[in-house]
């Protein structure tokens, strides 16, 4: 059974444009998958629909065989799939460790665990203790997808989806950031799914889906 699965998923904002159609797409654990296509393809609206941030106007998705629609798409979001954005969507006046511990209260992590936890995470990033404390917006762009990166994994989510992670970053940092995506996948055992227009994610991809 496929981690993360569609079946004959279709999806329109308008009728008159359909935006994905009847699309059959299986992801594992313990591998990377970039999403690419031109510019408007569906990619981003894909992630929306896997993260259960809108619903599929016809066709399904199953996680771990059982249909998302019958899940709670809060703790769906909260506990299974972790997300990580292009521009960070980060809290800029909290530090990294608010930043983390706050995914943690949504999944209900008890308080004196959730400081430890973050503290972990982010060294696990390489985020150093004294940036730990510092607001985020004064942290650089390839520490805050790091911090980014951390809060997605906080609550151990089986299942990664990035929408071009890399797209603000240079190219050493892309490497280091991809690195992490990497080892997220086969250390960790990790379904990590990336949407991309870049060439150089593609490359780390065991598969890839074109829409
Ligand atoms: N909320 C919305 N309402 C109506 N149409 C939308 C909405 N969001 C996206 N679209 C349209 O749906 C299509 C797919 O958009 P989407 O953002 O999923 O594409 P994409 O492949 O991620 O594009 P890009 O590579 O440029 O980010 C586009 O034609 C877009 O204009």
């Amino acid at each position: 059974m496929s981690e993360l699965s569609t079946k004959d998923l279709s999806f329109y904002y308008t009728k008159d444009k359909s935006i994905l159609k009847e699309l059959n797409l299986a992801f594992e654990r313990g591998k990377i998958y970039a999403i690419v296509g031109k510019s408007g393809a569906g990619k981003t609206t894909l992630l929306s629909l896997l993260s259960q941030l809108q619903s599929p106007k016809d066709g399904h998705i199953y996680y771990e065989g059982q249909d998302i629609s019958n899940i709670n798409a809060d703790h769906y979001r909260s506990c299974n799939i972790g997300v990580v954005f292009q521009s960070y969507n980060l809290l800029p006046s909290w530090n990294a460790i608010e930043n983390v511990s706050l995914s943690l209260d949504i999944a209900n992590w008890k308080e004196s665990d959730k400081k430890t936890h973050a503290k972990m995470l982010l060294e696990k990033m390489q985020i150093d203790e004294s940036d730990m404390h510092r607001a985020v917006h004064q942290l650089s762009g390839g520490q805050q997808q790091r911090v980014a990166i951390a809060r997605a994994i906080s609550y151990n989510p089986s299942i990664i989806l990035a929408d071009e992670p890399t797209g603000n970053l240079d190219k050493a940092t892309e490497k280091e950031i991809l690195t992490i995506f990497q080892q997220l996948a086969y250390e960790e055992d990790k379904c990590v799914i990336l949407v991309t227009h870049a060439s150089s994610v593609t490359k780390i991809a065991d598969e890839i889906y074109r829409l």
